[in-house]
């Protein structure tokens, strides 16, 4: 491969879902490669919102049930939209409330303490709100987390070995708690093997897909994996604190949600305002109160762009663009220190690329005031999200560039090697 820009453009030239580009509000000035903490806003999403606003403005209460998108109606519609990229049947995805809220509202429902088995497994490298809430989930049990919460240890500190996942299978664990894609490495975990690796030893399992969803296919119904939750504010660019999403099989739906409250109702009993519930038969059940219309309504305009363009292609580009990503540090950047710390290989490498440096808070810092935007996670690691909605290769070849005079200068020794508030 060459490393000149040519190649660049040439890779721009022949990328079919280049035109995308054009609906995001990108800058001229910036190269942005965090779309895997918070997306960009398309036109398609603004719209949207502005739409949701005007059905407010006309409809006033009866938008829950008149408009183009009755709000009554909106959660299970996105849901819908939503199940292709996780191949999901429809009604077994809801857009509602955040990936934590969502974790407390499956926990609550699928850990069922029983006998020996009163463990959660999860891993040690799970991104700490996760570790949280499934602590909290212990207490409220009664359970000590020092010792009910069992993790898989990491023995490179990035990855996860399936081996290490399936022999922590204990006869203690009643659920199981994983990412889809790790979210420093990037690593994909095989949800596959794992959930039947976990249902050959009757435990429930549910994964966090806030970095797969919208960056690699999965086939969660086929997997029969139990649950999923997510946030929408990544791949899915629905725009800062939007409604999160969750999936439940289908096999789970006569079951009553841990966490009840009068969204979880079936919906034409919904008004009968009875005081004993009668929950929906679909994912909508695990829904507890009126949702967040307006941050649920941008996703109504990006999900129809992902749904136009499909997850197998999106996943096509971002490989593409990882590689190239990858082969540029490799060429240009050996000289420097870096290590790529995310897997190389394609089937297990998620959305972004994963740099460790000794200097990386203040390289971050660097790159940042030269209008490139990465982020920088604890404790060296420089994450790179190429966004194939979005990006283009020459940005990818020009962010090299521009790491490569950085090192070169030193300039990147102007800042304290320190993270900032929030990179
Ligand atoms: C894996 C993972 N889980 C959870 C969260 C956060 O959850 P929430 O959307 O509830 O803030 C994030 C990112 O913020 C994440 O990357
Ligand atoms: N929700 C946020 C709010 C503020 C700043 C960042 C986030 C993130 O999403 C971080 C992301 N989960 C991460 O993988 O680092």
């Amino acid at each position: 491969m060459k490393t000149d820009i040519s190649e660049a453009k040439r890779l721009d030239e022949q990328d079919p879902l280049s035109k995308y580009r054009e609906e995001f509000y990108t800058s001229s000035d910036q190269i942005y490669f965090d779309g895997n903490s918070l997306g960009l806003l398309s036109t398609r999403a603004e719209a949207a919102l502005h739409n949701l606003l005007a059905s407010w403005k006309q409809h006033g209460i009866d938008g829950w049930t008149e408009g183009e998108h009755p709000w009554f109606y909106l959660s299970e519609k996105l849901g819908a939209m939503t199940a292709p990229l996780i191949g999901a049947h429809a009604e077994e995805v809801i857009i509602t409330g955040s990936t934590t809220t969502n974790l407390h509202q499956l926990t609550a429902s699928f850990f069922h303490p029983e006998g020996k088995r009163t463990k959660i497994l999860a891993d040690e490298l799970n991104f700490p709100s996760d570790i949280y809430a499934l602590q909290s989930q212990l207490q409220l049990k009664g359970f000590d987390p020092t010792d009910h919460l069992v993790k898989v240890q990491s023995t490179d500190g990035n990855t996860l070995q399936t081996s290490a996942i399936m022999e922590a299978m204990t006869e203690e664990i009643a659920l199981i708690i994983l990412p889809g894609v790790l979210y420093r490495s990037g690593q994909i975990l095989d949800m596959e093997t794992i959930t039947k690796a976990a249902h050959q030893k009757g435990i429930k399992i549910g994964f966090d897909l806030c970095h797969s969803i919208g960056a690699i296919p999965h086939q969660l119904s086929d997997w029969e994996v139990d649950f999923a939750f997510w946030c929408t504010y990544k791949h899915l660019n629905g725009g800062p604190g939007s409604v999160g999403g969750l999936y439940v099989n289908k096999k789970h739906f006569s079951k009553k949600p841990g966490l009840a409250g009068w969204f979880s109702s079936d919906k034409a009993k919904q008004f009968d305002m009875e005081h004993s519930l009668s929950p929906a038969n679909n994912a909508g059940a695990y829904q507890i109160g009126t949702p967040h219309v307006l941050s649920a309504a941008p996703l109504l305009g990006s999900l129809e762009m992902i749904s136009e363009i499909g997850i197998e292609a999106i996943r096509g580009k971002s490989l593409q663009l990882t590689a190239y990503l990858m082969e540029l540090v490799d060429k240009e950047l050996f000289e420097y220190g870096f290590t790529i710390a995310n897997p190389r290989s394609d089937s297990i490498r998620g959305g972004h690329v994963y740099l460790e440096h000794a200097e990386a808070a203040r390289i971050c810092k660097a790159l940042k005031a030269n209008g490139v935007i990465p982020d920088f996670r604890k404790p060296n690691g420089i994450r790179l999200a190429p966004v194939a909605l979005y990006n283009t290769y020459t940005e990818v070849w020009q962010m090299v560039q521009l790491l490569k005079s950085i090192m070169k200068d030193e300039s990147y020794k102007a800042y304290e090697n320190k993270r900032g508030v929030i990179a």
